[in-house]
């Protein structure tokens, strides 16, 4: 049973990258399938307007819920995801990727201006598990962005997609924190050379050199995901 994606955006061009790479390979491969609606589509006035001034004042436009429930209708079931990209939302991580890599159908509402009235999520909570999500601590012009990151996160850890499933065994094994730094040929360039170690064939020495970097590194870069932090 592949995956199923429906984006509804009033970006639809946002989302052409999703023909390239990996995801275009993981949708001829019939592993997922992704379509692109225009919420305007779903709009009834002559501007195929989807935005009016916010109830209780305040800067900015809301994205009307009429347009926003005829679109998610023409493609829910029970069995839909319905995912509503913001910065006011849970934070999106790996584990969340690889839910959603396992699921069967996901909806993508990518709001613009301030967001969608609350009232579409109040709508289908009800009715079908629907996630606000956000991507990290800082607001884009809106969730179009944000659904790219999610989708490719979350279609590389579908099953098939990945060529070599054994690059997913190591991340899943990867330790608390951050990976530790990658080299390659050439041995030297302009003058810096690879770690002697990585050279040596000692397979125990790399993986403590490697285990010893991703500390050095966590510790400097992200000391939020060392353990007991
Ligand atoms: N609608 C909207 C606006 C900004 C933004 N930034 C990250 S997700 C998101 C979603």
């Amino acid at each position: 049973m592949p995956l199923r994606i429906d984006v509804i955006t009033i970006f639809p061009d946002y989302f052409a990258p999703l023909q390239l790479s990996l995801m275009g390979k993981a949708q001829q491969s019939g592993l997922v399938t992704i379509a692109i609606h225009d919420l305007r589509e779903f709009t009834s006035d002559r501007h195929r307007s989807v935005d009016d001034t916010p109830y209780g004042g305040g800067a900015g436009m809301v994205m009307t819920p009429e347009p926003w429930g005829q679109a998610i209708d023409a493609v829910v079931t029970d069995q839909s995801t319905l995912i509503v990209p913001t910065p006011a939302g849970k934070l999106f991580s790996q584990p969340v990727a690889a839910e959603l890599a396992h699921s069967t159908h996901l909806i993508f509402a990518c709001g613009r201006y301030e967001g969608i009235d609350q009232r579409v999520v109040e709508y289908y909570r009800p009715r079908i598990d629907v996630r606000e999500l956000s991507i990290g601590d800082y607001v884009l012009a809106g969730g179009d962005v944000a659904t790219l990151a999610m989708i490719e996160a979350s279609v590389r850890l579908v099953p098939g997609v990945l060529g070599n499933p054994e690059s997913l065994v190591e991340e899943s094994h990867q330790l608390p924190g951050v990976e530790y730094p990658s080299y390659t040929k050439p041995p030297t360039w302009r003058g810096l050379d690879v770690p002697e170690v990585l050279l040596s064939g000692h397979h125990d020495q790399i993986a403590r050199w490697r285990a010893e970097q991703s500390t050095i590194r966590t510790t400097h870069n992200r000391p939020d995901l060392l353990p007991g932090s």
